[in-house]
């Protein structure tokens, strides 16, 4: 069976943490959670870096960890990408990828080398030293090299938290393909929502050691009793496809299941699929449709679920289209619910300001 299994539990002093996971043997999971939640040490767990008894892991029908085995991490085919790219300095790109390579010369890993390296855009940087290349770029070498390994698991911790903005912003295009390019699962930890937005398919969303939600990332990020709808960041996540461009207006329509969004015009052919982003704070709810207004995105939805958070603010839960299986969050002021009336089940209009484009 094609998923990722596993329970463990484990005592420290002062942290404790109790987790089982049943996650989709591709795509990427990300762990998500604030700084001491467990999230390292989950992944740990899963590298077989530490070992805990009556733990149970299968990666993709292959048992890691149950009763008396415990397959060591040196026997388990993973791939693992640190914060800080640990490549050798003296060695080249070139010589940390072969390095990392067990067994060079095996058609296999020459063909994962060669793909990985096309992945990572970094044919022009293998005759640099680390020191040659910028951050971004040694991060990238160093994805390559855990991909060079033709790993059936690949655990990334916070590949991004050491560089600066615009490294990151370099380097997540890259993370990008992979998910799309890669048919192994990865687990990414990560305290980003923009990180865990822009890449993942699935979150665990972990707290001070155990499993506080788990589900699609469109699930996970709507669930108004979690902080990150209550976050002033918060947003929905829609899947969408490209059906139409607009070149005279320079928009580009696309469709989700019960409707569809105008955003600025789109590189990306028909029929592509995307991931848009609408932030709660850019969705204004009104109870007749509105004739006369400068948003484009007016949606009809039915309210689903209101909850008051501070300070005197409501967040609402829209069930769009027909089918109503997509969601939207709107954040409004607790002084415009109470003038509209507003409470679930009642049918409005949603007016959405702006469509982000997330990948
Ligand atoms: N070997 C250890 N012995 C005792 N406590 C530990 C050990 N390793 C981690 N901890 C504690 O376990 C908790 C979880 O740590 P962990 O590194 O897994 O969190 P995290 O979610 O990855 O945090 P961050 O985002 O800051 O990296 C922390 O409180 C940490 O101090």
């Amino acid at each position: 069976m094609s998923r990722i299994q596993a329970r463990f539990q484990l005592d420290y002093p002062e942290f404790s943490l109790a987790v089982e996971l049943d996650l989709p043997g591709r795509g990427v999971t990300a762990l998500f959670g604030h700084s001491g939640s467990g999230k390292t040490t989950l992944l740990r767990l899963i590298a077989g870096l530490i070992q805990v008894r009556d733990g149970h892991l299968t990666v993709n029908g292959e048992v890691w960890q149950e009763g008396e085995t415990f397959r060591p991490t040196h026997q388990r085919p993973l791939g693992y990408v640190f914060q800080e790219a640990s490549l050798f300095p003296h060695l080249t790109a070139r010589g940390n990828l072969a390095y990392g390579m067990k067994r060079v010369g095996n058609a296999m890993d020459r063909q994962a080398l060669e793909q990985a390296v096309e992945l990572l855009g970094i044919a022009h940087l293998l005759d640099r030293r680390p020191h040659q290349l910028s951050g971004g770029e040694r991060q990238r070498v160093a994805i390559a090299r855990a991909l060079a390994l033709h790993p059936k698991l690949l655990l990334m911790d916070e590949p991004l938290a050491a560089l600066d903005l615009k490294r990151k912003q370099e380097i997540l295009p890259y993370l990008e393909r992979l998910h799309d390019a890669l048919d192994i699962p990865v687990l990414y930890v990560s305290h980003a929502p923009d990180e865990v937005a822009r890449l993942a398919d699935t979150v665990v969303l972990l707290e001070q050691g155990r499993v506080r939600a788990q589900g699609t990332v469109t699930e996970v990020f709507s669930r108004l009793d979690l902080a990150l709808a209550q976050d002033q960041g918060a947003s929905t996540l829609i899947e969408c496809t490209v059906a139409g461009h607009d070149d005279e207006d320079a928009l580009t329509r696309v469709t989700f299941a019960g409707g569809h969004l105008w955003l600025g015009r789109l590189q990306r052919p028909l029929g592509a699929r995307v991931r848009v982003r609408i932030h709660a704070r850019d969705v204004s709810l009104a109870l007749v449709e509105p004739t006369s207004s400068t948003i484009l995105n007016i949606l009809p939805a039915r309210i689903q679920e209101l909850r008051e958070i501070e300070p005197a603010q409501v967040l609402v839960k829209l069930a769009l289209g027909e089918a109503q299986d997509t969601t939207l969050l709107a954040r409004i002021t607790r002084l415009s619910a109470n003038r509209l009336g507003l409470q679930v089940g009642l049918s409005v209009f949603a007016q959405v300001k702006t469509v982000a484009l997330m990948d």
